[in-house]
């Protein structure tokens, strides 16, 4: 495998696990994220109902102790006082009430906390009480009021009921460089014949009344457990910062921020899903306020209204949760880094594996080729292989021995004993040699003749040595060689020293081999044998005249006329030059003349075909002279016979050749 596929194994084995992993784990902690933001926009409808309570609460509060304050006779009568005479009065009476009116107004100051101011003014907008939350207070203070919207409206309300203006920078009392966010709330004060005499003016708080909100302030905000909003309906942000100074106060929500804007401008009220957050949010319309207080009505500046409260809480994600708890983290971490690590050791250890089964596939492949190779060697050698036991039976052999037997594999092995295909005349050598196997020297050779299935007999040379093991003799292994081509040859040389090359006869050497089987023969059964010497006459004239070779087309057309002429068993051959010799077996004196003579007259008679070149016919005559005796009873050998019959050729060839003569033994 190149390092190609490596990386891309690597690759897959590092993104597969954790996609599985993923897989695995994010079901998990969807589920458990959805059961979160379930909770907390539960968490969120909760505040969000304890939030706006808790305003309403506060305000309908100040409403009552506006309305209640109105409607002290000690307020009226001060206020009818002064309103008659239009100057400040400092009789005993009216000391006394100012004063039980400042005690009053302190009161209300320092107990509820909550006012920054209150004011008493009368119908012509002239001020004649004041109290603030800053010392030193005037005394008496004359302001006039009368041009600010809330004195306005309340002077055009009737008893009980309420102008509430909407959260607002002002100046704190005489200080007007403190600036701070407040909430005018007036109402009319009338006297018990119900004529007006002037207006009630407490200047909230604002801050406050909503810093009773806990997810106003900031350092709850900074929690991130949730956020107040507040906005009118211009989306103009109305809380003021936990200073009391504003520090958003005034600003469009549609700047700081447009989704939720988008979110609370659409509906009433509901829940909305921002970006990070989870906004519950409700409207809330000051004017209906007055079926939860004592007033009668209230009144507001209509384009602020209604009001808008929402609750802005975190919403729960994937990665708050894992940073909720790093112990998490770090096991999903791990789980991670287990699960490409094991991957990875997968791959490195597989690929290491079949690196290895690759390279024994390899030596396999070559063992079994190898293995192949071996087989068909011994199977096609030229020789024979074969395996026997130690009771000679054939246990493996290899096809060219089965092939010169002429058997089957199945015939033959674990089924045949050896030496049973060795022909009973060779058989005893082979038992010897195999003897020489299974004994100390553990090697033996022999020459045999091997009996095959047609039966024909192949001569063989089998050299054998013994398998021993430490458990001793295992098997014998032999190797075969085929004698046939060199017993052939060897036939063929014999043939050839015994034979005459020009004339195909046989020669002297081959004449005596003859001769001392004849002789014996003839000793035996008292057969007459008779011998006859030839030889051509002036044969050198004819080399001479017409040269060697045709002297040698003689010669085998001698040989051809006396074969033709001669019995099977009469041995004709080539002494040398141009002497030949006939032995008759079985034949008498009076029968060889006869064959001599009409072996004379045959060749006498028969030119030599020596073509026309030589001869104007082609032909050539010769003639021949012979001597002719008997093999004496006694004589051991040919010699003296020959000795005769060539004293009987001689005697012919004095007598004028072309003859035969007889040599009594
Ligand atoms: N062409 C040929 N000539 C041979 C061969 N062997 C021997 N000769 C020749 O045969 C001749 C024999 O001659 P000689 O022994 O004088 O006898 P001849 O001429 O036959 O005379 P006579 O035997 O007395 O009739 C010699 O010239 C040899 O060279 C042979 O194989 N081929």
């Amino acid at each position: 495998m190149n390092l190609k596929a490596l990386w891309a194994r690597l690759t897959v084995a590092t993104l597969l696990p954790v996609a599985l992993v993923t897989m695995t784990l994010y079901p998990i902690f969807a589920s458990y994220l959805e059961e979160r933001v379930d909770n907390a926009r539960q968490a969120t409808e909760a505040l969000l109902a304890s939030e706006y309570d808790m305003l309403l609460r506060g305000m309908n509060e100040s409403f009552n102790q506006v309305l209640a304050t109105a409607e002290y006779p000690l307020l009226s009568r001060v206020l009818a006082r002064q309103t008659a005479t239009q100057t400040p009065s400092w009789g005993l009476a009216a000391q006394n009430d100012w004063e039980q009116l400042e005690t009053l107004f302190d009161t209300l100051l320092t107990h509820f906390g909550r006012y920054t101011r209150l004011a008493v003014i009368d119908t012509n907008g002239h001020e004649w009480v004041t109290a603030t939350a800053m010392p030193p207070l005037p005394r008496p203070p004359v302001f006039g009021l009368g041009a600010t919207p809330a004195f306005q409206e309340a002077m055009t309300l009737q008893s009980r009921d309420l102008y509430v203006s909407p959260p607002r920078l002002g100046a704190s009392g005489e200080d007007a460089t403190l600036v701070m966010t407040v909430i005018d709330i007036a109402t009319p004060i009338f006297d018990e014949r119900g004529q007006r005499l002037g207006v009630l003016l407490f200047t909230l708080d604002w801050s406050r009344l909503t810093a009773n909100l806990p997810h106003a302030r900031e350092d709850v905000r900074e929690d991130g457990r949730g956020e107040a909003l507040l906005v009118d309906a211009q989306g103009s942000w109305l809380l003021p910062g936990s200073d009391g100074q504003g520090d958003r106060f005034g600003q469009p929500l549609m700047n700081l921020w447009p989704a939720a804007w988008e979110a609370v401008s659409a509906r009433n009220q509901g829940m909305a899903t921002l970006d990070e957050h989870l906004l519950g949010f409700r409207s809330h319309d000051i004017r209906t306020q007055h079926y939860r207080s004592q007033a009668g009505m209230i009144v507001s500046q209509p384009e602020t209204l209604p009001w808008r409260l929402g609750i802005l809480m975190p919403r729960p994600s994937l990665a708050g949760l894992l940073k909720e708890n790093p112990v998490q983290l770090l096991a999903i971490a791990l789980v991670y880094l287990l699960s490409v690590a094991f991957g990875v050791f997968w791959v490195l250890s597989n690929h290491r594996l079949r690196g290895l089964r690759q390279r024994a596939l390899q030596f396999s492949r070559e063992a079994r080729q190898y293995a192949g190779e071996v087989q068909d060697l011994y199977e096609h050698a030229p020789c024979g292989y074969h395996s026997l036991d130690s009771n000679g039976r054939v246990v493996k052999i290899n096809r060219t021995e089965l092939d010169w037997l002429g058997y089957r594999a199945a015939e033959v092995i674990d089924k045949r004993h050896y030496r049973d295909f060795v022909t009973p005349e060779t058989r005893e050598a082979f038992d010897a040699a195999f003897r020489q196997v299974l004994g100390q020297g553990q090697e033996g050779s022999a020459e045999c003749e091997l009996l095959c299935r047609d039966g024909t007999h192949l001569p063989v040379v089998i050299q054998a040595t013994a398998q021993v093991t430490e458990e001793g003799f295992q098997y014998s292994r032999a190797m075969v060689f085929d004698l046939s081509d060199r017993k052939q040859l060897e036939e063929r040389l014999a043939k050839q020293a015994l034979t005459d090359p020009l004339t195909g006869l046989g020669n002297r050497r081959y004449l005596e081999g003859q001769a001392a089987r004849e002789i014996a023969r003839a000793q035996r059964s008292g057969a007459p044998l008779s011998l006859i010497a030839v030889d051509l006459d002036h044969f050198k004239c004819i080399n001479d005249s017409y040269g060697h070779d045709v002297g040698d087309l003689v010669l085998q057309d001698f040989a051809n006329t006396a074969r033709d002429l001669l019995r099977d068993g009469d041995v004709l051959c080539r002494m040398g030059g141009e002497e030949f010799a006939v032995l008759l077996p079985d034949t008498t004196h009076e029968q060889a003349m006869l064959v001599a003579e009409r072996l004379r007259e045959a060749i006498a008679t028969t030119p030599a075909r020596v073509g026309h070149a030589v001869t104007a016919d082609g032909m050539l005559a010769y003639s021949t002279s012979l001597g002719v005796t008997l093999v004496s009873a006694g004589e051991a050998s040919l010699k003296p016979a020959i000795k005769r019959a060539d004293q009987g050729l001689y005697a012919a060839k004095e007598a004028g050749r072309n003859r035969v003569h007889w040599e009594e033994a």
